[in-house]
Parts: structure tokens; C-alpha cells; sequence
């Protein structure tokens, strides 16, 4: 049992350890994207199934309420929290219609869409992407393994080097977290 357990911590600060060399530069990209467009008025929206809508609203919530610092709240929607809008879409138009219908609703050219997809092959995550294309959104891509068809899709893909769902994960909340402290200081200065 212990192997199972210190493997799994290995494993996991090992991915995040390659993740980051791999993608500093982008991570410092996106970071001031974010900032930007939250100066500019435009909003985030984030999307994903399973423990992927949960990151997304995990990350929407630092935004909305905060994550380090006291500042105003920045818009930021997940889109698997409604459970009528949920339900109602996924019954009148199908489960693949879930995001690009809440995409086509909310988003506005100049705001930033994230597709957080561990395969990079869910099809409703693949059609909330080509939706926000269509209405001129940014798009990222938090994906794992080879990226799957989402990596190709978007504008900035973020592709965690693993094939394991978990370990995948756990480097996206990573990556979450340390774009919302990167856009908090640029929007408030950093701190002394
Ligand atoms: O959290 C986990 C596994 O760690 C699961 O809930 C997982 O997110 C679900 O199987 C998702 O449906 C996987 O979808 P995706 O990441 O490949 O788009
Ligand atoms: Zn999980």
C-alpha cells in the first residue's frame, strides 16, 4: 500500500515538474492575456466533464470571489454548474451540444474560452472550442497525453505530459492556480 501511495505523489510532482519547463513561456503568455482581458471587460468561460467541470469551476470561483489578493471580482463562468441549463440542453439537443450552446449564449469576441479535456477527444468539449472559434474567442486548451484533437484546435494548448486521467488533473489545478496569481498581479502591480 505504501508504494501505491508514494508512487502516486512521485508520479504526480514528476509530471508537474516537466509540465512546467515545458510551458513557462505560455503559461507567462496566457497569464497576460488573462489580465488583459479581464481590463478590457471581457470575461473567462471554462468547461470540462467530470473532475475537468469541477476544475473549471474551481477556477472560476478565484476569479469571481478571489484567489490571494482583495480586488474587485472578475467575470469568469464554468459551464457545467447550471444543472437546468445542463439538463435542458442535454435533453432538447444532445450531450454534445452542452458547451457550445452555453458558448453561443455568453461569449463575446474578446473573451477567453478554456477547454479542460484530459483525453482532448470529448466531443461536447471539442464543440464548445469550435464555437467560440466561430465567435472569435481566444481559446486554451488544458489537455494531457497527445493532446488528443483539442491541442490542434485552440490557440494555446496546454498538454501535461502523462497519460494517467488523475495525474493529468493534477497538474491542470496547478496551472489554474498559478494563472490566477500571475493575472492578479498584473492587474493590481506586484506586491513589495
Ligand atoms: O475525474 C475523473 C478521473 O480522475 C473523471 O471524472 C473524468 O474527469 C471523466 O471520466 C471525464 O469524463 C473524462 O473526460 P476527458 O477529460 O477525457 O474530457
Ligand atoms: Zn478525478
Amino acid at each position: 500500500m505504501t508504494k501505491v501511495i508514494l508512487d502516486a505523489f512521485d508520479e504526480s510532482a514528476r509530471v508537474k515538474q516537466q509540465f512546467a519547463r515545458d510551458h513557462a513561456d505560455r503559461i507567462a503568455v496566457v497569464a497576460t492575456l488573462l489580465a488583459r482581458a479581464f481590463r478590457d471587460g471581457s470575461k473567462v468561460l471554462l468547461f470540462g466533464n467530470g473532475g475537468s467541470a469541477t476544475d473549471a469551476a474551481h477556477i472560476a470561483a478565484e476569479f469571481v470571489g478571489r484567489y490571494k489578493r482583495d480586488r474587485r471580482p472578475l467575470p469568469a463562468i464554468a459551464l457545467a454548474t447550471d444543472i437546468a441549463a445542463i439538463t435542458c440542453i442535454a435533453n432538447d439537443y444532445g450531450y454534445d451540444e452542452l458547451f457550445a450552446r452555453q458558448i453561443r449564449a455568453h461569449g463575446r469576441k474578446g473573451d477567453i474560452a478554456i477547454a479542460i479535456s484530459t483525453s482532448g477527444n470529448s466531443p461536447n468539449v471539442l464543440k464548445g472550442v469550435e464555437a467560440a472559434k466561430d465567435l472569435g474567442l481566444t481559446t486554451i486548451a488544458w489537455t494531457g497525453g497527445t493532446g488528443g484533437k483539442l491541442a490542434a484546435l485552440v490557440d494555446h494548448p496546454f498538454v501535461v505530459p502523462s497519460t494517467v486521467t488523475a495525474r493529468i488533473q493534477e497538474s491542470h489545478i496547478t496551472l489554474g492556480h498559478v494563472l490566477c496569481e500571475l493575472a492578479e498581479e498584473q492587474l493590481l502591480g506586484q506586491q513589495a
